[in-house]
């Protein structure tokens, strides 16, 4: 049974500061529990937020780099050194720093790699990349990952998945090709929301009042074709990391520890 909870953080900065730490303490636990762990990035300003703060986080090492496995919830599918790219945003932030393991950080391909300006062949490779990761007790061809990173917009978009569009409908295929985002750059590549559901624990992290109808929304179980962030929940758990702001529409008082 999969339990939902919101903490609600005085300002962004201690929102991503806080996240950062989650992520220590949370990884390291598994680590010592499984002996691996696996995390899966998000793009935009507040996960890139954490993953700063990650990388600043005296306890940093107490996770074990080389034994933690890196996917991406979507991608910008432009070129691999475009500074729009999650991948290179991730990199710059935290994985440079860090002693990851190569053959354990799995990006998806940019519009110049071995797949050109097809997306729907990076999709597709990517999708395949899970499969070949998952395990007979992840009973599908998508790992269950330990804990899956989202931000979301101020619309309901997660990952890059968006309102009424093709990739909210999709039922089968664990990553598909976005076109014609409403987010630019307008082309993505995006784990779907089945995809996303496998995941054991779904951290959304959000910030600013501009989310605050969407994260409303959400809590207050909106459908997941108007508001995808709605169908993002983990198997387990569900924990909604956000600002005051962010907060500011919710009926519920979840009370921010003070400034
Ligand atoms: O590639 C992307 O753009 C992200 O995956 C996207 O889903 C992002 O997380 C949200 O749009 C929130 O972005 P901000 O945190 O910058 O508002």
């Amino acid at each position: 049974m999969s339990r939902t909870e919101v903490v609600v953080y005085a300002t962004p900065r201690l929102l991503a500061a806080a996240a950062a730490a989650r992520l220590v303490t949370r990884l390291v636990d598994l680590q010592a529990a499984k002996g691996s762990a696996s995390l899966v990035l998000t793009g935009g300003g507040t996960g890139i937020a954490m993953l700063e703060q990650l990388r600043d986080s005296p306890a940093r090492d107490a996770i074990d780099w080389r034994r933690l496995d890196v996917y991406w919830g979507d991608e910008r599918f432009v070129p691999g050194g475009d500074p729009e790219r999650n991948e290179k945003q991730a990199r710059e932030a935290l994985l440079d720093h860090v002693p990851v393991d190569p053959d354990r950080v799995h990006a998806m391909a940019p519009s110049d790699g071995e797949f050109g300006a097809d997306p729907d062949a990076a999709a597709a490779a990517y999708a395949a990349v899970l499969a070949a990761h998952a395990r007979p007790e992840d009973h599908g061809d998508v790992p269950t990952f330990d804990i899956l990173l989202l931000g979301l917009g101020g619309e309901g978009h997660t990952a890059s998945i968006f309102p009424e569009s093709p990739s909210v409908y999709e039922t089968e295929r664990s990553v598909v090709a976005v076109r014609h985002s409403p987010k630019p750059p307008p082309t993505r590549i995006s784990l779907t929301l089945p995809a996303i559901r496998q995941a054991a624990e779904v951290w959304l992290a959000a910030s600013g009042e501009g989310k605050a109808d969407a994260v409303a929304l959400a809590l207050a179980g909106a459908g997941e074709v108007q508001l995808p962030v709605a169908g993002a929940r983990g198997q387990r758990r569900t924990l909604w990391l956000l600002d005051r702001a962010a907060a500011g529409k919710l009926q519920r008082v979840y009370q921010p520890p003070l400034a």
